[in-house]
């Protein structure tokens, strides 16, 4: 569905000129405002009028009318646009109202978007059923639409059909295609993800890159493809590989990669500080503790803790993204015939605003929040608790493959040889392997291995949450991984620790076991507990969330968990298949 309209209706344009005419009052009058102007690079003093959910004057001149008007004098405020985050994964517990719920409340009042759970898990038609309502709320949803699914699927190409990724980027609400993590099948000559990226240019739309640790040669290949950005630089030399290539690069924080002070101070050593305009910042789909500190709000703060100029860090999280996706005239500035999305700060030297304004609605003023969203009925939606209609058996818990995966650090892996005697159970407490397993979650198939790196002494781990929506089972005692399954299937899908026979730990994701519908701050608190609880057991690293998401990631190297079976990345082979059950 291709969009057939400009953004607001004939009848409505002419409301707004009539308020120019004096003949009508606007919505909103901020008075007396000083902010950034972003076309002429400066701060700028004037008078904001807001009609309904649009500027509709910038300039020196008041409204004739004020009937019914909000008058705000804005003379003790500095005011910037509302921030944009280019590159969201909205499923990283959280859900994506959940997620734009907090991010309005830091300023982030435009959220681009992964469907990548939308298309593996809902029908095309309530997914955009579903988009449509999000967009209902005072916050922007836009979208990105993949062509692979990251990881080794039975039949990837019954799910990825050329009529329905095509009918995503055709979507009004998608705005780019990628992120291209199977850029490896594109250069071993697939031509339909390349077709595909063609049509995404055709539709006027940017390509994303996800080239982590890429040669010169490949990005330069991929530029030849047509990718327009890349967010996976993790140094000043592979910030300026990307530039000299003509990418737009987003400097990325997230809680597995928090690189942004690293790269802003090798990018002003190396005298990269003239290029911000190719430049964005993203959390790129951080986990929800590391919210507590805010999202592009945090970002800026870092920024000019490095040294950008205020502007430059501005518009790394506005003006700049606007223009790379093409949305500068509804997006990303504050000037005449733009959303109105406004924060309201103390200072420039101070990016958490005060108050927000999206879509001409207040959704936090004076401090506070100001409650918005209409709760979504998930279930109209196909997101419902987890019902698993089949049964693990101890028959299921067998292991004997001669080697498994080790974790390198928190997402990457590689093969090693099993050293302890699988016919023991419990496995030893104080050394790091223990059993591993994915189960379909229609109960189908399941693969069963050794994870080394994991914990030294967990007993039963059980998520629901993945990548694909199949089961983890980790542990080192088989009563207790049993344990766990049988609590996540009774709380309808979730996160499940299990010890000496006891629930120690139970995260509920009532979305379809994929998604919490609690709000961020509480959700981080439960995140840090499980951390806390998986740490006091021998986990080493940052980011369990991130963990589990990424066994069966094959843009990762070097073996996963795949439906298809313990794969090997590099090789692009399946190395021992799934077993049925
Ligand atoms: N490629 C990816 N898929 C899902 N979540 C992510 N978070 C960061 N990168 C991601």
């Amino acid at each position: 569905m291709l969009e057939q309209r400009f953004r607001w209706k004939n009848k409505q344009i002419r409301e707004q000129i009539s308020v120019l005419d004096g003949k009508a009052s606007p919505s909103i009058l901020l008075k007396n405002a000083r902010f950034l102007h972003s076309t002429l690079r400066e701060w700028v003093v004037a008078n904001i009028w807001i009609l309904h959910d649009r500027i509709i004057y910038v300039g020196k001149e008041l409204p004739r009318k004020l009937k019914d008007c909000e008058v705000v004098d804005c003379s003790e405020w500095t005011l910037v646009p509302g921030y944009i985050e280019p590159h969201v994964h909205p499923f990283q517990l959280y859900n994506p109202q959940t997620l734009s719920r907090f991010a309005a409340q830091t300023g982030t009042t435009t959220l681009i978007n992964d469907n990548l759970l939308f298309f593996l898990h809902l029908n095309k038609k309530k997914a955009f059923s579903l988009m449509d309502q999000l967009n209902e709320s005072p916050i922007t949803m836009y979208w990105w639409s993949r062509y692979d699914a990251q990881t080794a699927m039975g039949e990837e190409e019954l799910v990825f059909t050329n009529r329905d990724v095509k009918s995503w980027l055709e979507h009004k609400a998608v705005v780019q295609g990628g992120e291209l993590t199977g850029w490896p099948k594109l250069l071993d000559g697939d031509d339909l993800m390349l077709y595909w990226i063609q049509e995404t240019k055709r539709l006027g739309k940017k390509v994303e890159g996800h080239f982590p640790g890429a040669s010169e040669k490949t990005l330069a290949k991929m530029k030849l493809f047509g990718v327009d950005g890349d967010h996976e630089a993790m140094t000043g030399e592979e910030i300026y590989e990307r530039l000299l290539h003509g990418y737009a690069v987003s400097l990325r924080h997230s809680s597995i990669r928090p690189d942004l002070p690293v790269l802003l101070k090798e990018m002003k050593r190396m005298g990269l500080t003239t290029q911000y305009d190719s430049l964005m910042m993203t959390t790129d789909g951080a986990t929800p503790a590391f919210y507590k500190q805010g999202m592009a709000d945090y970002l800026i703060r870092l920024a000019l803790e490095n040294d950008v100029p205020a502007i430059d860090a501005y518009h790394m999280v506005s003006y700049n993204i606007a223009r790379h996706f093409n949305l500068s005239s509804e997006h990303g500035q504050i000037a005449t015939g733009r959303v109105a999305n406004i924060n309201f700060l103390a200072n420039e030297h101070e990016p958490t605003p005060v108050s927000v304004l999206a879509k001409g609605q207040w959704v936090r003023k004076a401090g506070k929040e100001v409650v918005f969203a209409d709760p979504i009925h998930w279930p109209q939606y196909d997101l419902e608790p987890l019902q698993l209609e089949w049964e693990l058996e101890r028959d299921d818990l067998q292991f004997s493959m001669p080697f498994g995966i080790e974790m390198v650090n928190d997402v990457i892996t590689k093969p090693y040889t099993i050293g302890v005697d699988l016919a023991i159970d419990p496995l030893p407490k104080g050394q790091d392997e223990s059993y591993l397993m994915l189960v379909d979650r229609k109960g189908k198939w399941r693969i069963n291995t050794m994870i080394k790196g994991f914990a030294t002494s967990v007993s039963g781990f059980v998520s629901s949450f993945s990548s694909t929506g199949d089961i983890i089972l980790i542990g080192k005692r088989k009563e207790d991984m049993l344990l766990a399954f049988k609590r996540m299937k009774e709380i309808g899908g979730g996160i499940v620790l299990a010890e000496e026979g006891k629930i120690i730990f139970e995260m509920k994701l009532s979305l379809a076991g994929l998604m919490s519908d609690l709000r961020i701050e509480d959700l981080a608190q439960e995140t840090e507990t499980l951390k806390d609880r998986l740490v006091e057991r021998g986990y080493l690293f940052t980011d369990p969330i991130y963990s589990l998401l990424f066994f069966s990631a094959t843009h990762l190297p070097y073996i996963r968990l795949t439906q298809s079976g313990l794969y090997d990345v590099m090789n692009k082979k399946v190395l021992f298949p799934t077993l049925m059950r």
